[in-house]
Formats: structure tokens, C-alpha cells, sequence
């Protein structure tokens, strides 16, 4: 048996710079030429959490999959620990710690478990059994093939395999789809020890709302392509009127001015 691994052992050697794990700037992007979302700035740290929130349609994948650099943005930067990326490059985005879990998964199916996990695992980054200390539940269906797995399990195993790959920046898109909440319950309680634990900075977007704001530090909520809203995601869950504005599009009261997360 492969020793365990700690969860220091999985957090990024590299020292974190001074300033935003994550941070992108006038970022605007969309599907081919056809404009999704513009203006979008956005900081994430260290060991931080932000729920990137918004009605069906308003871009919210659409961004993800542009800060993981499989779409080209159209305009504006993104920088992890301050280092600039080479826009619409995917592999130059993974090497420089980003890592996308996509709502649909994208498991090797007839892959087992540990399959999964080793087909991913950086060369020198965290053993696949390692990630049983995060996710305990696999460890029984360690040689299952992926495709056989409950969608929950499915789910943790989609995470491991991102942990595997030693992320910076830990892109979760959808985390919620298809679960039962008491599933969902765990999963976003891990997803805010992988923050803490491995110092990743973690951008999820999800529907479920109020289990997305109690895992994350900070909020922003995307509307028609355009951050409308964003604060401290104890401040959005203390304010749901402010919440569902930012739903409707109601611009925010002047004594609301965004806070950046
Ligand atoms: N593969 C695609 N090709 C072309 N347009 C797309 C594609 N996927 C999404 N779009 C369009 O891009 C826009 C933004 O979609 P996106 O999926 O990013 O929104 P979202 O906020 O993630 O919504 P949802 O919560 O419904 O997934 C929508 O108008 C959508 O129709």
C-alpha cells in the first residue's frame, strides 16, 4: 500500500504571492465570436472560496471555461499568483494550476477508481490513495469502474481527480447537478476543507444557493454576461432581497455599493 499522504503534502509548495490567487480583469468572452460575458473582474485567494451565482444562461460556464483557457477570451487578462496566462491555452492554464471540474464530469467510465486517479495524478504531486483522507467514501469501491459509481460518488471522484493534479486554482462547475442534498450537504463541506486544507483558491458556480453561500467567503453573482452584484457570502445570505435583485437585474441600492470580492 502506497503511504498516506498528508493534507500539508497536497498544498501547493509554491509560497502564495502577496496578492489574489486568481485574478482576472476586463475579461469579456463568449462562444466563438458571439460576446457571453464583458467587463468581468474578479480576485479569489489563497484558501478562499467564491460562489459564482446567476440565472440559467447568464454565462456562468461560459466564463469557467474561459479561465480554464478552453475558450479564448475576447479581451482582458487573467494572472494566477500575479503571472499572467496566455489566453485560450488550455495546457498553459493546467500547468499553471488551473483545474476545471466540468458539470458533466468527464470521467473515464470503464476506468476504475483508482484508474481515474492515476490517468490524472501529477508526477510529483499527491499519491491517488492519498485522496482517500478527503474522500473516505471510495475507498470501497476503489477498483469499481467510474461508470458504475452513484452520481455522488461520481462527484468525489471528479474532485479527487482534481486534487490529484495539484490545483492552484480549483474551478467546480455545477457541483450540485443531479445529487441528493444530503449528498451535496458533503460535498460542499469538502469542497471548503480543499480550500482550506490544500490553499487552493476555488470558484464554484451553483444553483443551489444557499448551501453555495455557506461554503464560500465571497459571492458574485453574473447576470446577462455582466457581474451585477458581489460581496461577502455571509453579507448575501444575511440579504436575500439583494440576492434576488441581482437575479432580476434590479440595479443595487446606492448604500450597496459591490464589495470586490
Ligand atoms: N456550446 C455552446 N455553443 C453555443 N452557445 C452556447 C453553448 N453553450 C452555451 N451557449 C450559450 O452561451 C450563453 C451562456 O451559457 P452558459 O452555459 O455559459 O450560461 P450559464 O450561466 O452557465 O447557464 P446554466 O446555468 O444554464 O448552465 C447562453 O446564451 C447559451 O445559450
Amino acid at each position: 500500500m502506497t503511504s498516506p499522504t498528508t493534507t500539508t503534502d497536497l498544498a501547493d509548495a509554491a509560497t502564495p504571492a502577496a496578492g489574489p490567487r486568481l485574478a482576472c480583469r476586463g475579461l469579456a468572452g463568449g462562444r466563438g465570436s458571439s460576446a457571453v460575458f464583458r467587463d468581468v473582474d474578479l480576485t479569489v485567494g489563497a484558501g478562499e472560496v467564491l460562489a459564482l451565482l446567476g440565472p440559467n444562461g447568464a454565462g456562468k460556464s461560459t466564463l469557467l471555461l474561459t479561465l480554464a483557457g478552453l475558450l479564448r477570451a475576447h479581451s482582458g487578462d487573467i494572472a494566477v499568483d500575479g503571472e499572467p496566462l496566455r489566453p485560450g491555452r488550455a495546457t498553459a492554464a493546467n500547468r499553471a494550476g488551473i483545474v476545471l471540474v466540468p458539470d458533466n464530469r468527464a470521467l473515464f467510465t470503464s476506468l476504475t477508481v483508482e484508474e481515474n486517479l492515476r490517468v490524472a495524478a501529477a508526477r510529483s504531486g499527491p499519491k491517488p490513495r492519498s485522496m482517500l483522507e478527503t474522500f473516505p467514501d471510495l475507498e470501497k469501491r476503489w477498483r469499481v469502474p467510474a461508470g458504475a459509481l452513484s452520481g455522488g460518488e461520481q462527484q468525489m471522484l471528479a474532485l479527487a481527480r482534481a486534487l490529484v493534479q495539484r490545483p492552484r486554482v480549483l474551478l467546480v462547475d455545477e457541483l450540485s447537478m443531479g445529487l441528493a442534498p444530503l449528498i451535496v450537504e458533503s460535498l460542499f463541506a469538502a469542497i471548503s476543507r480543499i480550500a482550506s486544507g490544500h490553499g487552493c483558491a476555488v470558484v464554484i458556480v451553483e444553483q443551489h444557493v444557499g448551501l453555495a453561500l455557506k461554503a464560500a467567503d465571497h459571492a458574485a453573482v453574473l447576470n446577462r454576461g455582466r457581474i451585477v452584484l458581489r460581496d461577502r457570502a455571509a453579507e448575501l445570505a444575511a440579504h436575500p432581497d439583494r440576492l434576488e435583485g441581482a437575479y432580476l437585474g434590479t440595479p443595487p441600492q446606492p448604500d450597496h455599493t459591490p464589495e470586490q470580492a
